[in-house]
């Protein structure tokens, strides 16, 4: 592959992954920066990175850096993208890609402008066998497609006193769990099915409508078992919260198709959990991102299956994006990684202005649109068609 020269905007949780999964893509990380030079210094050292940038201004400044990744919070990724690509760079945007859709749209407006390629990371289409279930739809091994279920639940911020910038619509968008959370799913099924979600109805739920903000800052996943009692309790203040913990929504395709999801940040016990079932007239398929490395094969006149990830008996398409034979388990990491080879590995080839096959700005911009659609629903209590992508209702 080309020499690409990158740095990563963001040393919480998520920045980190996109160094490593870069590193093991064979891309080149020129460096991460967080919201301060000591920050950015702090965490080079710590990833083994050069130490040359120490905010994001000086990376966007310097000519020969080719991509910048952004894996900072909801609230500054339009600035942050707009900025990259007004430098000429690649970028790759983590989800949700803007705080509304005046912001995506302006995104997907200057990414064609600027014929550089820009992707949104919604890594989860990357597991090898979801690759492998949108080929079985698209060979149409599983008859017409009738009705798509699933959920994304995580109980991260079960409890009053779990606090995140996600809980602010300041910070985080006013969609909250199902913008973090149900926009990897919403996006997955799209991924797979070929088909758009048309109409929503929404049903959500904020649990917590005050929850305790430490007066510390707190990074993503660090609430830990003790999170209500000890030292955040004793150093908190109350936050009142618009953003909800959990919803329904049920769904409509085009084609005909319909279905439902359900998300929550506030299930006991699921760590991190997307779950879906496609129901065709001839098969279904199931898969369980905790078990990413089997896909249930559902039949009504002969008995189920369960696919093991195998290279050698997966589709082509599945094949491309699995590194390891069957039974070397592939998971979490492993999708950021082939999300990128497959990002830099497009742009290698000069594809940038073509079909993307990765999660381009537009779909990002798809998914604020979906999320506007969803949050509208459940305000009005009523079915909402999702607006088309020039932003026409
Ligand atoms: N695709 C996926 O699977 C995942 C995606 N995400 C997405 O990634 C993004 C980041 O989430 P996450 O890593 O969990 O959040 P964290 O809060 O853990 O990390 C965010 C980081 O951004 C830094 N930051 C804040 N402002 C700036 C700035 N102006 N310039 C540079 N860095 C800055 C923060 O620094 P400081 O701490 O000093 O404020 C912090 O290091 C979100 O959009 C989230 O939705 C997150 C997890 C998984
Ligand atoms: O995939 C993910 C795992 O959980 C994180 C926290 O809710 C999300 O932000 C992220 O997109």
């Amino acid at each position: 592959m080309a020499t690409f020269r990158t740095v990563v905007v963001g040393t919480g949780f998520i920045g980190p992954v996109h160094v490593e999964a870069l590193r093991r893509a064979g891309v080149q990380v020129d460096g991460i920066v967080g919201s301060t030079p000591a920050k950015s210094r702090a965490a080079c050292e710590r990833l083994g990175l050069p130490t040359e940038f120490g905010t994001f201004e000086e990376a966007l400044a310097d000519p020969s850096i080719d991509c910048i990744h952004l894996a900072t919070p909801n609230r500054l990724h339009f600035d942050q993208a707009k900025a990259v690509l007004r430098a000429g760079k690649h970028v790759v945007c983590e989800k949700p890609l803007a705080m509304n859709s005046t912001e995506s749209g302006e995104l997907v407006r200057l990414a064609k402008q600027s014929g550089r390629a820009a992707a949104v990371a919604y890594n989860i289409r990357f597991y090898p066998l979801c690759h492998e279930a949108a080929a079985r739809v698209r060979n149409d091994t599983l008859g017409n497609l009738l009705h798509v279920t699933g959920s994304y639940v995580q109980d991260w911020l079960l409890k009053e006193t779990d606090f995140n910038w996600r809980v602010l619509a300041a910070d985080g968008g006013e969609l909250r769990a199902v913008a973090d959370i149900g926009t990897h799913w919403l996006d997955l099924i799209q991924f797979i099915t070929g088909r758009h979600i048309t109409s929503v109805c929404a049903d959500l739920r904020t649990v917590h409508p005050t929850r305790q903000r430490p007066t510390g800052s707190v990074e993503t996943y660090s609430g830990g078992a003790n999170s209500d009692d000890g030292p955040t309790a004793a150093a908190s203040e109350p936050v009142e919260i618009a953003t909800e913990d959990c919803g329904a929504i049920l769904l409509r395709f085009a084609g005909g198709a319909n279905g439902c999801l359900w998300v929550s940040q506030t299930t006991a016990g699921k760590k991190n959990c997307l779950r879906y079932e496609l129901a065709g007239a001839k098969q279904s398929l199931a898969w369980n991102s905790e078990s990413p490395n089997r896909l249930e094969i559902g039949s009504r006149d002969q008995p189920n299956e369960c696919m093991v990830r195998d290279p050698a008996l997966m589709d082509a398409s599945a094949a491309a994006i699995s590194s390891y034979p069957g039974g070397h388990n592939e998971g979490f990491p492993d999708t950021f990684k082939q999300l990128f080879r497959c990002f830099y590995g497009s742009i290698a080839k000069g594809e940038v202005s073509g079909p993307a096959p990765y999660p381009t700005f537009q779909e990002g911009h798809r998914e604020i649109l979906l999320c506007e659609a969803i949050l509208k629903s459940h305000r009005e209590q009523r079915w909402v068609d999702v607006a088309g992508e020039d932003g026409a209702g």
